[in-house]
């Protein structure tokens, strides 16, 4: 019913709220942070917290709204996202006004999406995805990937870190021709990274075995879906988790491994943070609450909307990710959210390595991991706040401006209600993604309101959002993961001089 970001039917309302004011009070809500919770109000000016305290008395003018019985939390960041990502000859559905009027109808404040270069340029790539992002309406930040290695592109990591707010670069171990990057260019990435103060993240699968795995299925006649999850096993995500690792360690690194997908590379992230080295593992709603089963439909349609790298594993890594996640050992929760036209996964119907990878999720992790971690007793209300939110403000070097209710925070905050129900499915949904991978799903804790920098941008099932409201945020380097770094590698020198010298 929108139109660049202005209501054209007023039945179905999604215009930006005209009397939303600059002022608010919440009232009466369990405020919840990671490290506490409290019984008190927040009032909200100019779309910042200014106080929380319990009785907060305010003018007749400010807006209240109840929050009596209900959850009041910092609103989701997501650290994962592709909107209008170019990916296997397609795009995906979403771009960022209807990908995030999803992720902010499920409680969702900010993202992370993932720009890619332009025929390798990052400078390129660059100015595209902040183009595309104009017509933002919730706030939102960047990674970069990295494809290939030049000189440009260790000159535009170090002018894309110091003048415009990227800390974190993706490495592709997989989608061999497209996007893969080998061992030599990892090593120098990892290392332009170290230098920089920005966080190196991998794609873990082994590219190359995938390539065989895949001829392999197409040499035994498995053309379906099926055989996009039997070509490349988890091992092969084993492999490549162990391996990035292994290659951080040498440079002396941060880590964050994204879409965790399977035991396998969870055991990697454990044995090494167990080492003591700085991992990161996140992984991501689909890995935590879907298995393969489905991906065995006749029907193509259904089976390749759950067509993703890496793939969705047998049941049993779900339950193993939930626990990890539930003890500290995991530690944040993305979406992948990567959203592909069931018309535009017809594209592989007779090839299933045609298929488009990827799942929707930014509108519903929220809900799903409140239902799933939440309502089964694994976590506590502060841990969920934790991995949907804090983790990823801490981890991204933008804590407490984002990922807290705190005086001077920005007012990105949701108000769940424990008891209320919700459903999901591709009829009500918000992105534009004609089916969905959780189609059915119904559970209890609903996002009744969300705030974002201060406006009531979801109410009564309705999105008051406007177009070109969002803002970019910028993200600093040597975040806290590079806390005494440098003490680790003069400790390495020293220990190489000793024996030397004697
Ligand atoms: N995961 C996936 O299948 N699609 C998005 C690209 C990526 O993150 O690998
Ligand atoms: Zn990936
Ligand atoms: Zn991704």
């Amino acid at each position: 019913s929108q139109e660049n970001g202005i209501c054209t039917a007023a039945e179905e309302c999604q215009c930006m709220d005209k009397t939303s004011s600059s002022k608010l009070l919440n009232k009466g809500g369990t405020v919840v942070n990671a490290d506490r919770q409290q019984q008190a109000d927040i009032y909200i000016e100019d779309g910042v917290v200014v106080e929380v305290q319990p009785n907060i008395k305010v003018a007749d003018e400010v807006r209240v709204l109840d929050a009596t019985g209900k959850y009041v939390m910092p609103g989701g960041i997501d650290p994962h996202t592709h909107l209008e990502f170019p990916f296997m000859g397609q795009e995906t559905i979403d771009d960022f006004f209807s990908g995030q009027a999803a992720a902010l109808a499920g409680g969702t404040t900010m993202h992370i999406d993932f720009v890619i270069p332009i025929n390798g340029s990052l400078a390129a790539g660059f100015e595209a995805y902040a183009k595309k992002a104009e017509k933002s309406c919730m706030d939102y930040g960047f990674h970069m990937a990295v494809t290939t290695w030049n000189e440009g592109v260790s000159r535009d990591m170090e002018i894309l870190v110091k003048e415009k707010g990227i800390n974190s670069f993706k490495f592709f171990m997989a989608y061999k021709g497209e996007l893969m990057v080998k061992d030599e260019l990892l090593l120098q990435g990892f290392k332009m990274c170290k230098a920089l103060g920005a966080l190196a993240q991998v794609h873990a699968e082994n590219g190359e075995a995938v390539a065989e795995g895949q001829s392999r299925m197409i040499e035994l006649g498995i053309t379906g879906p099926e055989g996009h999850t039997l070509s490349r096993p988890s091992m092969l995500e084993g492999e490549a988790t162990a391996r990035a690792i292994r290659l951080a360690q040498f440079v002396n690194t941060p880590l964050y491994v994204v879409h965790v997908m399977s035991i396998d590379a969870l055991d990697e992230i454990v044995r090494a943070r167990q080492s003591g080295q700085r991992v990161i593992g996140e992984p991501i709603v689909a890995s935590l609450v879907l298995d393969d089963s489905k991906i065995w439909d006749p029907d193509f349609t259904i089976a390749a909307k759950y067509v993703m790298s890496p793939p969705i594993r047998a049941s049993g890594h779900n339950k193993a990710l939930q626990a990890a996640l539930s003890t500290g050992l995991l530690q944040l929760v993305g979406t992948d959210h990567c959203p592909f036209n069931s018309t535009q996964k017809e594209a592989g119907i007779i090839d299933f390595r045609k298929i488009p990878n990827g799942v929707n999720g930014i509108e519903e992790r929220m809900h799903l991991i409140w239902d799933v971690m939440v309502n089964s007793g694994q976590i506590s209300v502060m841990d969920y706040v934790r991995i949907t939110s804090t983790a990823c403000a801490h981890i991204f070097n933008i804590y407490p401006r984002k990922g807290a209710i705190l005086p001077n925070s920005d007012a990105d905050i949701i108000i769940l209600n424990p008891n209320a129900t919700f459903q999901i499915s591709a009829k009500s949904h918000h992105s534009k993604i004609d089916t969905n991978v959780y189609e059915g799903w119904e559970g209890k804790g609903k996002v009744e309101v969300t705030i974002s920098r201060g406006k009531v941008v979801w109410e009564h099932d309705r999105l008051m959002i406007e177009r070109g409201s969002g803002r970019y945020i910028s993200m600093p380097p040597f975040g806290y993961l590079f806390d005494g770094m440098d003490k680790i590698d003069s400790a390495y020198l020293s220990s190489l001089k000793a024996p030397v010298y004697r």
